[in-house]
C-alpha cells in the first residue's frame, strides 16, 4: 500500500492512545531492526552466539503471547488515514523496512535512503532484488498519488552500475501516462556521485476488485474494502 496516502473511512475511537501504541510498535521494530544489523556483522563467537540466541528465543515467545495469526493487512492510523504498518519498504512496524520516507515532488515522489549490511548483494552493493524493490515502492507510491492506487503489472528494470551500500541515495519515481485504471511510471536510484545506479520502467493496474470501490480515479479510498477471499488486503476498522 502507500503508507498514509488514503484517508481512511474508519474512525479511530481513541486516536491518542492508538498514537502511543505506535510508537511503541515503532520503537521495537528499530530495535530489532538494529538486532538484524548487528546478526549480521557481529564477530563474537560462542558461548556469547548461544547465550544471545536463548535470550532472543525468549523475547520472541513473549510478543507471540499476544500476536494475530495471519498478515497484517491495511489499517487505520491515529492519524485517520490507511497504513500498510507491514509493507517490508516503509511499514512502521517492520524491522527490514529501510525504511523509505517519500516526499511529493513536480509529477511524483523523491526518497532518499541508505541500505546496510543485511541487503548485501554482490560484495559491498544492495542485492538486485532490494533494488527493485526500491523501484517498485517508490512508482507505485507515484502512481497511487496520483489517485490510481495499482498493483505492478510489470516492472522492467535496468542495472547500470552497482548500487553501494551505505550511501545515501536518492530514487525518484513519475508518472509518464494515465490510461484510465492503468498508469505507466518510470525512475531511477542516483548515488551520491550524480550517477543513476537502476532505472525501471513500470505499469500499476488498479484490479477489477477495487475499482468500484474507488468509483473514479481520486486519490481518496473512499468506501473501499475489498471483497473477503479477494485478495491479502484486509483494512481493519
Ligand atoms: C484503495 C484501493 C487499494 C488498491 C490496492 C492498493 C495497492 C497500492 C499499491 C501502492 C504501491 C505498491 C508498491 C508495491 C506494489 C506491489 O508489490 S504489487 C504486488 C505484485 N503485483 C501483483 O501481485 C499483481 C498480480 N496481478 C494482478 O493482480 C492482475 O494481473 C492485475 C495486474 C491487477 C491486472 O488484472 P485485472 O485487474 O484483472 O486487469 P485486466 O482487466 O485483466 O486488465 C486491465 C488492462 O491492463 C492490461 N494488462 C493486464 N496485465 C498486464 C501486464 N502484465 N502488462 C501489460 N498490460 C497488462 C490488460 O490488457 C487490460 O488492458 P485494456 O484491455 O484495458 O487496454
Amino acid at each position: 500500500m502507500t503508507d498514509g496516502t488514503f484517508v481512511s473511512p474508519y474512525p479511530v475511537e481513541d486516536p491518542q492512545s492508538l498514537a502511543e501504541l505506535e510508537r511503541a510498535q515503532g520503537d521495537l521494530a528499530r530495535a530489532v531492526g538494529r538486532l538484524v544489523d548487528a546478526t549480521v556483522r557481529t564477530r563474537q563467537e560462542r558461548p556469547v552466539l548461544d547465550e544471545v540466541t536463548a535470550r532472543v528465543d525468549t523475547l520472541v515467545e513473549r510478543l507471540l503471547e499476544q500476536a494475530q495469526e495471519g498478515p497484517l493487512g491495511i489499517e487505520t492510523s491515529s492519524d485517520g488515514r490507511l497504513r500498510d504498518h507491514a509493507n517490508p519498504m516503509l511499514g512502521m512496524r517492520n524491522p527490514i523496512a529501510p525504511p523509505l520516507v517519500m516526499t511529493d515532488d513536480e509529477g511524483g515522489v523523491t526518497c532518499t535512503f541508505s541500505l546496510g549490511a543485511a541487503y548485501e548483494g554482490p560484495p559491498g552493493c544492495v542485492h538486485g532484488g532490494f533494488v527493485a524493490a526500491v523501484l517498485d515502492q517508490v512508482l507505485g507510491t507515484a502512481a497511487a498519488r496520483r489517485g490510481v492506487p495499482g498493483l505492478t503489472a510489470y516492472l522492467n528494470t535496468t542495472y547500470r552500475r552497482p548500487t553501494l551500500l551505505g550511501t545515501d541515495l536518492v530514487c525518484r519515481g513519475r508518472i509518464d501516462r494515465v490510461d484510465g485504471w492503468k498508469i505507466f511510471a518510470s525512475g531511477e536510484i542516483v548515488d551520491p556521485q550524480g550517477e543513476v545506479t537502476a532505472e525501471a520502467e513500470a505499469l500499476f493496474i488498479v484490479p477489477r476488485w477495487a475499482r468500484e470501490h474507488l468509483g473514479t480515479p481520486t486519490g481518496d479510498a473512499g468506501d473501499f474494502a475489498p471483497p473477503a477471499g479477494e485478495t491479502g488486503v484486509s483494512p481493519t476498522p
